[in-house]
């Protein structure tokens, strides 16, 4: 039987999954809110431009306000500010047998199950490299991991399913343990959070600004072992060595640094939002929680706390990027 999927948010997380989905055979559809993206899929397809070529694939799309009555399989990629509205936009829409999957960054699954239930909701964590770079266009800026589970626990049919789907992508994990690899991404996304401070390569920017990266990196994940979550390694980001000492946490930072440097995606998701598309990014929706959670636990997250409110300045436009905020990110580092 072919799959079928609809993917809720075709930019560049959707469009990617989308295009290596079809290219394995499932029946793709999409659902977009940007009208010049739909237009352009429309004419030309959802492309994806790979270092070493394109890949394309034509499919259906429509908006929201054109979208099916009914969903089966949904994937969603929307950024996590509109995870509470896109699932409750779908909700209602959702087949008895349907399902939605948070193919996001941050702790999206529980407000998904809030609207869906916790039995139609799948868990995953994702470390691509991508960027709508023009209208119906996705650049490819390398290959990380995927890992899929179900939030209720374990792995079921479906998930295993969909794992075989994305092989034209690559091999997902499949396993109980999503929750892992999403505090871990967390972790590891602090420092990109962080990087979007200035405008400059992700890589070279925790390569030198190391107290203050290390600094957020232990607190999210310190306020994670507080929540019982045993963390997940992935790609080149091994969490347990931030929780060491200084030593072992440079030593896994450069690994980190020198894989970045493989990438060809230079600039995080958030820098993007900020510098290329000038709107409100997902910041404040991933890591109030880590800073609320941190509260419960009785964990200081100042340095977290700064860089929510410093981004919020950036979006705003009371500040501009600048190299010197991660300059006193170390000094509250070192204080
Ligand atoms: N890009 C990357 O490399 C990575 C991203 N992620 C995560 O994946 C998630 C998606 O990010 P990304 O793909 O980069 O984001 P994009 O902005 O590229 O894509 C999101 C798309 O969803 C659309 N959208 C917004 N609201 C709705 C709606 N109500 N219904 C349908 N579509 C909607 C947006 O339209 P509009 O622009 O008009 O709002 C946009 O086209 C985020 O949580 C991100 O952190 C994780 C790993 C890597
Ligand atoms: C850097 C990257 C691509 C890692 O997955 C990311 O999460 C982002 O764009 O913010």
């Amino acid at each position: 039987m072919t799959s079928q999927y609809t993917i809720v948010g075709a930019g560049a997380i959707g469009g990617t999954l989308a295009v290596h989905l079809h290219h394995a055979g499932a029946d793709v559809r999409l659902v977009d809110a940007d009208p010049e993206h739909v237009a352009a899929v429309r004419e030309h397809g959802m492309r994806i431009q790979h270092p070493g070529g394109e890949l394309s694939a034509r499919l259906p799309i429509s908006t929201p306000e054109e979208a099916p009555d009914e969903l089966g399989a949904v994937l969603l990629a929307v950024k996590a500010q509109a995870t509470d509205a896109v699932a409750a936009w779908i909700a209602p829409r959702l087949a008895a047998d349907g399902w939605v999957a948070s193919m996001q960054n941050g702790l999206n699954e529980a407000t998904i199950a809030a609207h869906v239930g916790p039995e139609r909701t799948v868990a995953a964590f994702v470390d691509l490299f991508a960027d709508v770079v023009a209208p119906g266009v996705v650049k490819d800026g390398g290959i990380g991991a995927i890992a899929l589970g179900d939030f209720a626990g374990g792995a079921s049919e479906r998930v295993e399913r969909l794992a075989h789907d994305l092989r034209h992508w690559g091999e997902p994990i499949v396993t109980a343990n999503v929750e892992g690899f999403l505090w871990s991404k967390l972790g590891f996304g602090a420092m990109l959070v962080a990087s979007a401070l200035a405008d400059a390569d992700m890589g070279d920017l925790i390569d030198r600004h190391r107290a203050g990266m290390h600094a957020l990196v232990r607190e999210v994940l310190s306020v994670a072992v507080a929540e019982g979550v045993e963390l997940e390694g992935f790609d080149a980001f091994v969490p347990g060595e931030y929780l060491a000492d200084e030593a072992r946490a440079d030593a896994a930072t450069d690994g980190l640094v020198a894989w970045l440097a493989t990438q060809t995606k230079k600039r995080s998701g958030i820098w993007r939002d900020i510098a290329v598309r000038g709107r409100r990014t997902e910041v404040p929706t991933q890591y109030g929680p880590v800073v609320e959670a941190g509260a419960r636990h009785g964990i200081p997250t100042p340095l977290t706390a700064w860089l929510v409110d410093a981004i919020g300045r950036l979006e705003t436009g009371a500040m501009p990027m600048d190299e010197a905020h991660l300059d006193e990110l170390d000094r509250l580092a070192a204080a």
